[in-house]
């Protein structure tokens, strides 16, 4: 058993969808739709050991915090786990006033009956029926023909509208999907929906939901979206009804396909949080409605605490959101390449400046922050790295900012440590290699700064008098210059010979959450032509200054 040589012989090609003046290709979504989660239905259905009454409303509330209006609950008549639940949510009160409830049910009397019983009382509930209409199912699961599947659809209808009607203590609205619309006939699906709407009566003011699955994806989305056209444009009645999307992911288009149906005329997406669902999952609704958000839109639904919205999903679904989930996956933020570092670095840099609210940072189509993710972990380092992530590492953890030709001197020892370990270098990994690097905060071989005073002679020259150690013996020192710095230099030219002339020089002071309050960076040239570089870092910007020659100074002799 392998794959065909030739697959034409066991799959054929999805016919397209005749509509040569289709209009949705030229438009684009400006408002959000009406969202549907049905994790507590369609995902629960499909993971190894559905939610118990405790993690459903764990997830129940995490949906009314997130903003979701409509919640598919369950199926009702599935079990008294489903059933209880879903009655306890009715009973206590737990529905808010502004969320409207939704369960599942086949065509069956005792079937819908269940559901009525389970959500009788709330405020306003949806009722939602399906059966399938597609040929295979057709044939091979009722084995009926187009009348008989039809029919089924309208006994299920005419069952809804007496229950509705007998139980008058709740709004109630009614759903149909014919299920597997996506592999039916166009004409035999809008045939079945106008029957049930010919029973339920539906108006513009008290529209019907018509729900039209790709219960099973199997074309490319634009197919999708010509069918969500085809049927909208000719659908009696259109006025009185909601068009529902609930796209399946088999193609791994799933989100696609829903974005494409709103273009296509579509008001309502269902789906799950994070593309939980039968299979392959549920159209995401996390992406879609963030997608929208970053074209500008409003989705209506808040992910601004991103990672609680994970844990609790993971929690109930016993499922991990894949790393790479776009949105909320661990790594969707984080750039281990140097190309995309350098790029990211400068485009927080270029947000500093600019003052500007427009987001452009290149290789992030989102500010992570709005998630509530921090910056931190956008950046991480291993051998696919460059300058700009050891940077961004150094200056996120230790608030330095090593000048880029410093970042140019370092990166040789950064490279070859992750080439020596191969694995990711965290925070500490980087700081203990800059610090041996450049002799900072660190017992040094040759020269350690005591302490120090500077005076100023009359002639405006400065005095730099102070305890070094030298290999661990303490030694007074002093020396002249101009400044501080030359000062500092001229007394290690003079007292241990080491000859240093000064190329470049920066100090910045560090942010808040350091001891420290100074850095200072120091390029120099030596006498056999090196360059070479020091770092200082204290409480005080002038003893940075002495460090970062001192600094300087131990890698001159360290060779
Ligand atoms: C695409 C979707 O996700 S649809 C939702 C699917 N979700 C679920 O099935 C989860 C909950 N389901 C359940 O707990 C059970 O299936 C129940 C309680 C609904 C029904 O259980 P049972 O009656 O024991 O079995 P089952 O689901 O296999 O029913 C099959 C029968 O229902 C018929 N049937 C299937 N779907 C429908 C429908 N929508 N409307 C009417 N009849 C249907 C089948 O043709 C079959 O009839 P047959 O026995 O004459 O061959
Ligand atoms: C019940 C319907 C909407 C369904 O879940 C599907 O077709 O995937």
């Amino acid at each position: 058993m392998s794959m065909l040589r030739e697959p034409s012989r066991k799959y054929s090609p999805f016919a397209p969808i005749s509509l040569p003046d289709r209009q949705w290709p030229s438009r684009t979504i400006t408002v959000p739709p009406r969202w549907l989660s049905t994790d507590l239905r369609d995902g629960n259905q499909a993971i190894v050991d559905p939610m118990d009454a405790l993690k459903k409303r764990r997830f129940f509330d995490l949906l009314v915090d997130i903003g979701v209006k409509e919640i598919e609950v369950g199926f009702p008549s599935a079990g008294a786990t489903e059933f209880d639940f879903i009655r306890g949510l009715v009973d206590s009160g737990s529905i808010p006033a502004d969320v409207m409830v939704q369960v599942l049910t086949q065509s069956r009397q005792d079937l819908i009956r269940t559901s009525f019983d389970s959500i009788e009382g709330v405020h306003a509930a949806v009722v939602h029926m399906y059966n399938a209409v597609s040929p295979a199912w057709r044939d091979i699961v009722f084995r009926m023909s187009k009348d008989e599947v039809r029919q089924i659809a309208v006994d299920g209808a005419k069952i809804m509208r007496d229950e509705a009607a007998a139980r008058p203590g709740t709004e109630w609205h009614f759903q149909y999907s014919p299920e597997t619309f996506s592999t039916a006939e166009l004409d035999f699906s809008i045939e079945v929906c106008e029957a049930v709407m010919d029973v339920l009566q539906p108006t513009r003011e008290r529209p019907i939901i018509l729900n039209l699955p790709a219960t099973v994806e199997a074309a490319t989305p634009n197919i999708y979206a010509d069918q969500i056209e085809y049927f909208c444009r000719n659908l009696p009645n259109r006025d009185a009804a909601v068009i529902s999307l609930h796209t399946h992911n088999d193609r791994g288009t799933g989100v696609a396909a829903a974005e494409l149906g709103l273009m296509a005329g579509a008001d309502r997406v269902e789906g799950c949080l994070f593309g939980n669902g039968e299979r392959t999952g549920n159209c995401c609704l996390v992406t879609v409605a963030l997608n929208m958000y970053t074209q500008g839109i409003d989705p209506g639904l808040d992910f601004s605490d991103i990672d609680r919205v994970i844990e609790t999903v993971e929690y109930c679904n016993e499922l991990p959101v894949h790393q790479r989930h776009p949105y909320g996956g661990e790594l969707v933020f984080t750039a281990f390449s140097g190309s995309h570092q350098d790029a990211i670095k400068k485009g927080f840099s270029a947000r500093e400046t600019q003052n500007d609210e427009a987001w452009r940072v290149p290789y992030l189509p989102i500010d992570p922050a709005d998630l509530g993710r921090s910056y931190e972990a956008v950046i991480r380092v291993n051998s696919q790295s460059g300058k700009g992530g050891f940077a961004w590492v150094l200056e996120q953890d230790q608030g330095l900012k090593l000048p880029k030709k410093m970042q140019a001197d370092f990166a040789p020892n950064v490279q070859r440590m992750a080439d020596e370990l191969g694995r990711e270098l965290n925070a500490a990994d980087i700081w203990q290699a800059f610090r041996a690097a450049y002799h900072v905060q660190t017992k040094a071989k040759h020269f350690q700064l005591v302490d120090y005073e500077e005076s100023r002679a009359a002639d405006g020259t400065r005095l730099f008098t102070g305890t070094i150690e030298v290999a661990g013996k303490a030694q007074s020192v002093s020396g002249r210059g101009n400044g501080l710095i030359s000062s500092v230099m001229s007394t290690i030219r003079d007292s241990f010979g080491v000859e240093l002339e000064v190329t470049d020089y920066t100090e910045h002071a560090l942010g808040a959450g350091t001891d420290a309050n100074a850095a200072a960076y120091l390029e120099c040239r030596t006498a056999d032509g090196r360059t070479i570089w020091g770092c200082g870092i204290d409480e005080d910007i002038a003893t940075a200054s002495v460090r970062a020659v001192l600094s300087a100074a131990n890698t001159a002799v360290a060779g």
